[in-house]
């Protein structure tokens, strides 16, 4: 039996964000060994970074480390077909949304430690935000090794359990906000009349460099709204209007809802 250090099961959107995140951060492609359900991905996996790729049961067998990585509604059936395989003292990563500790223990053995991280996309140039929380057979030096593993992509914080379903609204969920914001702004540019890749441009810069301004300075985000807001001017009228509009309330009332949906995908 091949000693492997890591095993990758469902090589989609994030799986391969880890996998990319590991081996810029100096992991050996011969480290880690990738499944998925369709051949033609593993195919694409093992060209592109040069990953050993097999089915779940072989995978598992052997690794010290298994992380899963497939939507929270096929977890069930991953875990029915690997949860016999998986030796004492392996650790065990989730990244799926919703999934709780507890409910992945019931379906492994007492010996397995578990770990429930939530990552977001912009993992995929190392800046990502991942929440990782211990479960109940997990301890310090679990978590210690999720931690080194995830710093190939970005911050690592860990969190009580109880705080992931926010903070799958927040953080998880939260690229995709400031996507629609982007895509937003970008047409209301072309509204008024700017060339689309102008309009692309300058709102993608202002993402950035307001991003760039929040995080180097700490400058509170209501300060740094106020000194953009010039009296009278322009900002006041848009803020103004946004207000009228019921932003604010909209991103409440949506984060809420992502929230109550990781609340249920423990069930699915
Ligand atoms: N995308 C994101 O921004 C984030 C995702 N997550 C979580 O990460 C997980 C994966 O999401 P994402 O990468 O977007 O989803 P994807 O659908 O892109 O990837 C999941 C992959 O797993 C494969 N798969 C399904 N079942 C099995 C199985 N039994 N064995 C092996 N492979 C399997 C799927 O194959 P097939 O295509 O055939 O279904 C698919 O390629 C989810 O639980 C999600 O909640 C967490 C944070 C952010
Ligand atoms: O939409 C989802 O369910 C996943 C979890 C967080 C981001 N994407």
């Amino acid at each position: 039996m091949t000693q492997r250090r890591l095993a990758l099961l469902g090589a989609g959107v994030m799986g391969e964000t880890l996998l990319a995140g590991l081996l810029r951060a100096g992991w050996s492609g011969s480290d880690v060994v990738v499944t998925d359900r369709r051949p033609e991905r593993c195919d694409e996996l093992v060209e592109r970074y040069g990953v050993t790729a097999t089915g779940n049961v072989e995978a598992v067998q052997g690794a010290e480390t298994v992380v899963v990585v497939v939507k929270p509604q096929d977890l069930d059936e991953l875990l029915a077909e690997i949860g016999p395989e998986l030796a004492d003292g392996v650790l065990l990563v989730s990244l799926c949304a919703g999934v709780t500790t507890a409910s992945i223990e019931s379906r492994v053995g007492p010996g397995v430690a578990v770990v429930r991280v939530m990552p977001n996309t912009p993992a995929q140039v190392s800046q990502g935000m991942a929440a990782i929380s211990a479960g109940a057979h997990a301890g310090p030096d679990d978590l210690v090794r999720v931690e080194t593993m995830l710093a190939a992509t970005g911050r690592v914080l860990s969190v009580p359990e109880k705080y992931q379903d926010a903070v799958t609204a927040i953080s998880g969920s939260g690229p995709a906000y400031l996507f629609y914001v982007v895509e937003s702004m970008i047409e209301a540019g072309v509204q008024l009349g700017l060339p689309r890749d102008i309009s692309t441009e300058l709102v993608v810069q202002t993402m950035l460099g307001s991003a760039t301004l929040l995080s180097q300075t700490g400058g509170h985000p209501t300060e740094l709204r106020e000194m953009v807001t010039s009296p009278g001017g322009t900002t006041a009228a848009a803020v103004r209007t946004l207000e009228q509009h019921g932003v604010r309330a909209a991103f409440m009332a949506a984060i809420e809802s992502a929230r109550d949906r990781s609340r249920l995908l423990s069930g699915s």
